[in-house]
């Protein structure tokens, strides 16, 4: 094949495809098996898009002919697919590192919460700050995901909980949607918490009342894109009844239904998002096994999230029993500033220990199985002629170093790349290229 392409990697020692036919989510056995090439290269289109991926003397004969805007060789090498993280909160203002002291000297999360301080402590000082202020830190904290090796990111707004700052929020979403080299799906959650002066029900009818028409009319108008709706359904927050009411007003304008539910109590909300057909349900640290069987029947993924019941001292979900079960298990970062981690790879090392879930299935869980969770397996979370050509590459012959070394993928990611364009590229590797 002639012409010119964006980029060649060459030679890599493993080439991790996840999925090796086409699937759009792995289980426990699809999960076991996944699909390694050995002594491979892929080529990245000018598109942005994979046009191939094989053997690499294969590649190198197929285009021989043609010219490429960057190659890299990537012998003794390790190329991944870019990493998906499910669910963050990553657009906020101020600092609760005064709270992880209070955590650590044993107050629990709900009790900061009740006295005013959690998620409440943050809506103050969102409602203050400024859209720029917001995009600023909010880009920061995407180029640190992206270090990471994210290069597909689930983003919440929840900390308004007005109409006014959850639009600013979701502005700031938007924005950096249209500007930043990062995949974006961006998730309303203006029933993050229970607003102070408002009882869950007035809150419940202000949401379906005033903020979802207005989503729908920004939609409409091509200003503000929308991916997601998340409801937190806990004991002390929003109940089943509201959260069923927010959720299906939610999914009637057109948004995918991925909530917060059964984290700290068992709230039958796996069960309720099984009937609502949603795609994902976050946290369920407190699911009862007949949500699980829901959950599978009903092909909606369960997106863990490791950090939060590591850092709060929580009971595992069970993650065995799931993927015993046959639900779709992804994982995400819930990077907020009651959980304060940008790194996929240290998710997934969580997923592992704390989890007990195989390195395979941290990984497919971190791609495939999160792109699913956010209804984008179809074009991200594996290597495929096709997919969208958002890629990692690590300096190491086997890929599961990734996770195996627990915090060190700053010192193992040798390149990120988003659509065949290299956005991050460790200094041990040269400068960075102009394209
Ligand atoms: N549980 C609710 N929401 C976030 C925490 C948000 C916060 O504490 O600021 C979570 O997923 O853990
Ligand atoms: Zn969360």
């Amino acid at each position: 094949m002639a012409g010119r392409h964006r980029l060649l990697l060459e030679n890599a020692q493993q080439l991790v495809l996840v999925c090796g036919r086409g699937e759009e989510f792995l289980l426990r056995d699809g999960a076991a098996s996944l699909a390694v090439l050995r002594g491979a290269s892929l080529v990245v289109g000018l598109d942005g898009c994979i046009k191939a991926v094989g053997q690499a003397d294969v590649i190198r004969d197929q285009f021989s002919e043609a010219t490429f805007e960057r190659i890299i060789d990537c012998s003794g090498k390790c190329v991944l697919p870019g990493l998906v993280d499910a669910h963050t909160h990553p657009v906020w203002a101020g600092d609760r590192v005064h709270e992880f002291a209070m955590k650590l000297a044993g107050a629990s999360y709900m009790e900061i919460h009740q006295a005013g301080g959690g998620i409440h402590f943050t809506v103050e000082h969102t409602r203050k700050a400024t859209e720029e202020e917001l995009f600023n830190t909010f880009k920061h904290r995407l180029e640190r995901m992206r270090r990471a090796g994210s290069t597909l990111v689930e983003c919440k707004s929840g900390y308004g909980l007005n109409l006014e700052t959850e639009l600013k929020m979701l502005r700031v979403i938007e924005r950096a949607k249209q500007s930043m080299d990062i995949g974006i799906s961006s998730t309303y959650c203006g029933a993050h918490s229970v607003p102070k002066g408002k009882t869950a029900r007035e809150a419940t009818d202000d949401i379906i009342n005033n903020h979802l028409p207005k989503l729908k009319e920004l939609k409409l108008s091509g200003e503000i894109h929308v991916n997601n709706i998340d409801v937190f359904c806990e004991k002390g927050v929003f109940d089943l009844d509201s959260t069923r009411r927010i959720l299906q007003a939610g999914k009637d304008i057109g948004l995918q239904i991925n909530f917060h539910g059964d984290e700290l109590h068992p709230m039958k909300s796996a069960e309720l998002g099984a009937e609502l057909g949603a795609r994902a349900i976050s946290h369920l640290e407190e699911v009862s096994d007949e949500g699980i069987t829901a959950m599978a029947r009903a092909k909606c993924a369960a997106v863990l999230l490791p950090t939060t019941a590591y850092m709060l001292r929580l009971k595992q979900p069970p993650a065995r029993k799931m993927l015993e079960e046959g639900v779709i298990v992804a994982l995400g970062s819930d990077f907020n500033p009651n959980a304060y981690c940008f790194s996929m790879p240290m998710v997934m090392h969580l997923a592992c220990v704390n989890m007990k879930m195989s390195m395979n299935e941290a990984l497919a869980a971190a791609t495939i199985n999160a792109a699913y969770a956010l209804g984008k397996s179809d074009t991200h979370g594996s290597i495929q002629t096709g997919k969208q050509g958002d890629l990692v590459v690590i300096n190491s012959s086997r890929w599961e170093h990734l996770i195996y070394q627990f915090g060190g993928h700053e010192a193992l990611i040798d390149y990120v790349i988003v659509k065949g364009k290299v956005v991050y590229q460790n200094e041990r590797c040269g400068t960075m290229s102009s394209y």
